[in-house]
């Protein structure tokens, strides 16, 4: 154990790699998929099956969490981890993202944002500063700064201008952040999809000096090819010695795409939400369990899958359970899901490991054209 935080990389593989983020709560092997824990829950799982599934790092969300139960009540009660049970390294991010896509009456000025809770209309204020008071309150271990991320699609100088206020946060949310040793606190880069303005993003980052540096504003409707035309030189913008996190992200094929261009760490909900509709990931694609040719199979999702639900149910039991609305519908297939994006990362890590990520990338794309899932 260790009572800082530190990022040693292990290998690489082209411009993939592989390493070790040290926390006073643990260790993080990267590349990394992070579970979103939004509400301080993994909807359809108890934090122990979480960890089952091989997860390292949770993720929690500001905006939610500020407003219901607040910061200061988790904080009284003796912060998130004991909160929701969880005692490995959380990550917040900031709220901005959230209050941007949730909130109603909104107003960006250069202080911060005002708007009002989607829950019960109340009113408040996201500031840098105060986005830091939080994330200090709910005790997460990697911060994320305060930033304002466009709406996609935007004039360029829409874009620049957003960019440049999210700088201008970065530095407040430095400022705000102090001194806490053991915890992280990442700055995010902005930018759209022009590579000016992602240099400059990465440059005043740079400046101000982060644990960790995310990629910001994709994933935001742009498209996986244009997604992945930036991160073919952004992830290179920022410095090597330091955790890559590239936010919201992604499908499987995203995840595979960012890891080969140097991304460390990732998040999604896709894996949580795919779950509780039906949807399952293996390697030869997606199963719709609802899909009534599963009604009389007796096969499990996926022969090679160690999960519970692959372990012990077949996958007619799998399509009554969901057609039924039944609880149990949800937590299996939630489960078999973030079981299959660990494994999916933990092969990854291997394979950067042994320098054979081509060799992964063939295997990966054949198991999916195999088709009939
Ligand atoms: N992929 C879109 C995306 C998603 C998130 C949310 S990632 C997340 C979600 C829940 C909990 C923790 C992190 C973002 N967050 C910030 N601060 N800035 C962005 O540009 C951005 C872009
Ligand atoms: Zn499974």
């Amino acid at each position: 154990m260790t009572d800082c935080f530190s990022f040693t990389l292990r290998a690489t593989d082209g411009k993939a790699r592989t390493g070790v983020i040290a926390t006073p709560r643990g260790e993080i092997r990267t590349p990394a998929f992070m579970p979103v824990g939004t509400a301080g829950t993994v909807k359809a799982m108890l934090p122990e099956s979480v960890a089952e599934t091989g997860a390292e790092i949770l993720l929690g969300n500001t905006y939610h969490l500020m407003l219901r139960p607040t910061a200061e009540r988790i904080d009284r009660l003796g912060g998130l981890h004991r909160f929701m049970n969880w005692h490995r390294p959380i990550l917040t991010d900031s709220g901005g993202f959230q209050v941007m896509s949730l909130a109603s009456l909104r107003k960006l000025t250069e202080e911060g944002v005002r708007f009002s809770s989607h829950i019960d209309g109340s009113k408040h204020m996201l500031t840098p500063e105060r986005s830091m008071e939080i994330q200090r309150l709910l005790g997460s271990d990697i911060v994320m700064a305060f930033d304002e991320c466009p709406a996609l699609p935007a004039p360029v100088a829409k874009v620049a201008e957003s960019m440049r206020l999210s700088m201008r946060w970065a530095d407040r949310s430095r400022d705000a952040f102090g001194d806490r040793p053991g915890h992280a606190l990442f700055g995010i880069m902005q930018g759209g999809v022009t590579e000016e303005l992602r240099a400059e993003s990465a440059a005043a980052l740079k400046a101000i000096g982060f644990d960790g540096y995310a990629v910001g504003g994709l994933a935001v409707g742009e498209g996986q090819e244009t997604m992945f035309s930036v991160l073919d030189y952004a992830p290179g913008l920022l410095p090597e010695d330091r955790p890559r996190y590239l936010m919201g992200v992604g499908k499987p094929d995203d995840i595979v795409g960012a890891v080969e261009r140097g991304v460390d760490m990732m998040d999604c909900v896709l894996p949580s939400r795919s779950g509780r509709t039906g949807q399952a990931f293996t390697r030869r694609g997606v199963v719709n369990i609802k899909n009534a040719r599963h009604m009389d199979d007796p096969r499990p999702l996926d022969e090679d899958c160690a999960c519970p639900a692959c372990r012990s149910y077949s996958r007619a039991y799998l399509h009554h359970v969901f057609r039924s609305g039944e609880i149990i519908s949800s937590m299996l297939l939630t489960w078999h899901n973030l079981h299959y994006y660990q494994e999916l990362m933990a092969g990854l890590r291997g394979a950067i490991a042994e320098g054979r990520l081509a060799a992964f990338r063939r295997d990966f794309d054949a198991a999916r054209a195999e088709g009939d899932i």
